[in-house]
């Protein structure tokens, strides 16, 4: 399997390069050169498997030659090993088709360690037989991806991480979740804006040629293929569970940078019949308005109860972009600079009919969120976190002729305040992260300029020889 940018200018590398190298050096993102495919009989297989060898089915024919399929499996066993459900992304029941996925079993309690454990590990694994430079990771977040990572690669050598994120605007659990964490490789900084902010500032590092001619950079969002890739198994684990492939399922995703959404994308290319993704957002809608009417045009972040999701600009959008607008590099980096300079961007009828042959899209506010959360709590008796409550909402107004699994993303009680204003009910933090708000935490907070975070991660970070 070969990767290739976005942008069309990047070279090709395979998984091991794409994993290291995080985002592709013409500003492009790397995908597979073409999906690999399950058949109908392949898909009923996977009944009945444990998650790992779930896992190992759906992502080996993207691993490739970069690992053999007993390395990935023992990789695998050691990042879910770390879950604390022994199906690591149980399903459950709501209604009779409404179904949760519980994605928040992991060490930080939110979706992103089902990819970021894995993450980890691949990283060490790779430099191990690596005679260059550390990798200097550089990431940015608006609460859940920082503690994913950062519990991930803490303490690992050859890897520092300097973990950006928008200052006042994350909850207390996720701070304390990144900020606690006590390792001489990681390094969190507060920047004065939103996440959007704290992205650009990121790739705006990885896209000048003095800073990333100086650092070995890589990437833990989900502009890192590998993130991707990890996530798009338990859509497969999901559906196969439901019935599929004898019968699609839809699926709820609370969207934001759109990999979580994307992944499932992707599931469907691979073959999984999933009979719609629906892209729930809270009221930064971006994502919405240009699936209903091809209009991606970012406005200011507004700030809500589910700040993981305050997000204007999505990253991977231009992954589905890419695949829906016939792989046309030189289109694309075209039609992302138009976007990057005037912050707007029109779909072409290929992008948008594309787009609607998979993708159903609802905006949701602070009511829906919280009619979500007490429903779930009044008719099935579960606490769902305000994340999931947007997806939730989206699901319930969607009519599919089919099960329809929301994907939550969060344990409920990275977002006590939320939940008990809806319910009435704090949910307590499980006994694995008990002590969060009795360890001292330690960041900086730096002004929102290239020049303050890039001239901070400089001074700390090893350079290439
Ligand atoms: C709890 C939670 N839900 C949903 C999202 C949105 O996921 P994505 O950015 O993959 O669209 C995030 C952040 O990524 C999150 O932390
Ligand atoms: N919601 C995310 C934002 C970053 O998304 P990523 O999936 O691209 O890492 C977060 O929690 O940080």
């Amino acid at each position: 399997m070969r990767y290739i940018s976005t942008r069309g200018a990047a070279p090709t590398l395979d998984f091991r390069g794409a994993t290291l190298a995080g985002l592709a050096s013409d500003g492009g993102l790397y995908v597979p050169d073409h999906w690999p495919t399950l058949s109908a009989d392949e898909i009923a297989g996977l009944a009945g498997l444990s998650y790992v060898d779930t896992a190992v089915a759906v992502m080996a024919p993207f691993i490739g030659d970069s690992l053999s399929r007993d390395e990935l499996r023992a990789l695998c066993e050691q990042a879910y090993g770390r879950f604390s459900h022994a199906a690591v992304t149980p399903l459950r029941q709501l209604d009779h088709d409404q179904w949760v996925l519980e994605l928040f079993h992991g060490p930080t309690l939110a979706f992103k360690d089902v990819a970021l454990q894995l993450l980890g590990l691949l990283f060490e694994r790779f430099l191990k037989d690596d005679d260059g430079a550390p990798l200097t990771i550089v990431g940015a977040t608006s609460g859940d991806t920082g503690s994913a990572a950062i519990d991930a690669v803490a303490g690992r050598e050859k890897i520092d991480i300097f973990m950006l994120h928008p200052a006042g605007r994350v909850s207390d659990v996720q701070r304390r979740q990144m900020t606690t964490v006590r390792a001489p490789n990681v390094h969190n900084i507060g920047i004065r804006g939103d996440f959007d902010t704290a992205q650009a500032l990121v790739k705006a590092m990885f896209n000048d040629p003095a800073f990333s001619g100086r650092f070995r950079l890589s990437a833990v969002n989900s502009i890192n293929w590998a993130r991707l890739m990890a996530q798009v198994v338990y859509y497969f684990y999901a559906a196969v569970r439901l019935g599929a492939p004898g019968r699609p399922i839809a699926f709820s995703v609370p969207t934001g940078n759109f990999g979580d959404v994307f992944a499932g994308y992707v599931a469907a290319r691979m073959g999984l019949p999933i009979e719609r993704l629906i892209v729930a957002t809270n009221v930064n809608d971006i994502l919405h308005r240009a699936l209903s009417a091809g209009d991606y045009s970012s406005a200011t972040v507004v700030p809500t109860a589910t700040p993981s999701m305050d997000i204007q600009v999505s990253s991977n959008f231009e992954r589905l972009l890419f695949d829906l607008g016939d792989r046309d590099g030189a289109a694309l980096a075209a039609q992302m600079q138009g976007f990057e300079a005037s912050r707007a961007m029109r779909l072409t009828n290929a992008q948008h009919g594309g787009a609607a042959a998979h993708l159903a899209s609802a905006s949701v506010n602070a009511d829906g969120m919280a009619l979500a959360m007490r429903w779930a709590h009044e008719h099935a008796g579960e606490l769902i976190d305000p994340h999931t409550a947007i997806a939730l909402s989206a699901a319930r107004s969607a009519a599919f002729d089919c099960p329809t699994v929301t994907l939550a993303t969060a344990h409920p009680a990275k977002f006590p305040e939320a939940v008990e204003r809806a319910t009435g009910l704090s949910p307590a933090l499980p006994a694995r992260v008990g002590d969060l708000f009795e360890r001292e935490e330690a960041f900086v907070t730096l002004d929102a300029t290239f020049d303050a975070v890039s001239a901070y991660i400089a001074e700390r970070a090893t350079p290439r020889s």
